[in-house]
């Protein structure tokens, strides 16, 4: 039995960051997506082994089902998905460093310990062989550890008994309310093994797609019929979200007054932005309007951002690139490199993108026009006999 997995990546419009300490963001989901196909060997198989393959970063790593047993002995299925304690995250801890990860792919660990999490906590001590490849580009804000979370979480919960799902569906599927939420918060758990301290924001777009606001857990779905279009661009700088989350909270301890005002700032943005973006558009001189406060807002929200130390030398040139071309721009994701956001205005003549992207070209980075807001995390099974041509297979 197998079945694939799809969570698409995300932008965030405003507030990342100060989202972890308590203010409201937004972010819709991109059409870029992260797949994890997951398959139980059959008895024909003879195939006694966990394995994980990483195929974006060329890495596959494996267990006899014996060492998994040997290492958790007491080890019990969960149905209600909870956080991975300490004294388990140490005998993963010790199934990962017995891989010998190299050491340039060192940040990959802690994607491997969540699949060690995600994949016992509801399967056990089982043979399986999971596979994963993504679209996004990895540890660039563009939210691919959420991704693989929630693709991670859906395959390994589609093949569970705590799911009821249709098998003679043929090709992707969706799951229902509450299927989504249980995605959901497993993912969660895998991302606060590789993130440290979540907001979720991340996890819950991938999982239920289009627009959505977040504060404090809290999430609102938003409805919008204004078209939003925006230039992506990868400034190709590596950064780890870990480090610059913690960044933020050791700023934020040193001057917790000054922090607070900040992210005080960004939540009255947050909210700004959603109710734009969810009032009704009558007209172009409506959305022109409408564009013109967002990008505003966007300014602003670059510059509490660098307040809170996790913009870039690379981010400015984009934000200064762009700035040419009278267009606004900020940071995606955690920052420090990675990923930035430029609106392009509804009646932006198509000359000027072309233009403004090749001199973002020649800076070395790489640009990007992703569709916003569409589906969230999808399923399909394969090899179902019934399945028929119209199963969609990626690999
Ligand atoms: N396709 C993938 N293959 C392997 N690991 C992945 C993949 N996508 C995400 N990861 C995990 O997520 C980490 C990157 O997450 P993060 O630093 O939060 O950046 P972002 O979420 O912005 O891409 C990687 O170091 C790895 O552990
Ligand atoms: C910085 C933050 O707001 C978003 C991180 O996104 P990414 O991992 O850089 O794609 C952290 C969070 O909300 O969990
Ligand atoms: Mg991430």
């Amino acid at each position: 039995m197998e079945v694939r997995a799809r969570a698409p990546g995300k932008i965030i419009l405003a507030g990342e960051h100060a989202v972890v300490h308590g203010s409201a963001a937004v972010a819709a989901s991109i059409d870029l997506y992260t797949y994890v196909s997951l398959r139980f060997p059959t008895p024909a198989d003879n195939d006694e082994t966990l394995s994980l393959q990483l195929k974006d970063v060329s890495l596959e790593v494996s267990w006899p089902i014996a060492r998994i047993k040997e290492a958790f002995p007491n080890l019990e299925t969960q149905i209600p998905p909870s956080s991975c304690s300490l004294e388990k995250l140490k005998l993963i801890a010790i199934l990962v460093d017995e891989q010998n990860i190299p050491e340039a792919n060192i940040g990959l660990a802690a994607g491997v310990t969540a699949f060690l999490w995600l994949f016992t906590s509801v399967h056990g001590c089982k043979p399986a062989k999971a596979v994963v490849n993504s679209e996004l580009p990895l540890g660039s804000g563009l939210g691919s550890s959420a991704a693989f979370c929630v693709a991670l979480s859906a395959a390994i919960l589609a093949l569970s008994d705590s799911v009821s799902t249709d098998f003679s569906h043929q090709g992707w599927q969706v799951f229902g309310e509450n299927e989504l939420e249980l995605v959901n918060k497993w993912a969660f758990e895998g991302e606060k093994i590789i993130h440290g301290k979540p907001s979720g924001i991340d996890n819950t777009v991938s999982t239920y797609g289009n627009m959505i606001k977040f504060k404090s857990g809290d999430l609102t779905r938003l409805k919008t019929n204004m078209p939003l279009k925006m230039l992506i661009t990868n400034t190709k700088v590596g950064r780890n979200t870990k480090a610059l989350v913690a960044g933020v909270s050791e700023r934020t301890m040193r001057h917790p007054t000054a922090m607070a005002s900040v992210f005080t700032s960004v939540d009255s943005i947050s909210n700004e932005v959603a109710a734009i973006i969810q009032s009704p558009v009558s007209d172009d001189l409506a959305i022109t309007e409408k564009e013109e406060k967002l990008a505003e807002l966007m300014e602003m929200n670059q510059g509490l951002l660098q307040c809170m130390g996790v913009s870039h030398a690379s981010i400015e040139t984009v934000v200064r690139t762009t700035l040419k071309y009278k267009l606004s721009t900020k940071l995606t994701g955690a920052g420090g490199g990675g990923c930035a956001l430029t609106l392009l205005p509804t009646l932006l003549a198509g000359t000027v993108v072309d233009k403004v992207m090749a001199d973002l070209e020649t800076c070395g980075f790489q640009c990007l026009l992703a569709g916003i807001g569409g589906n969230g995390v999808e399923f399909s099974y394969i090899g179902i006999p019934d399945l028929g041509a119209n199963g969609r297979n990626l690999s």
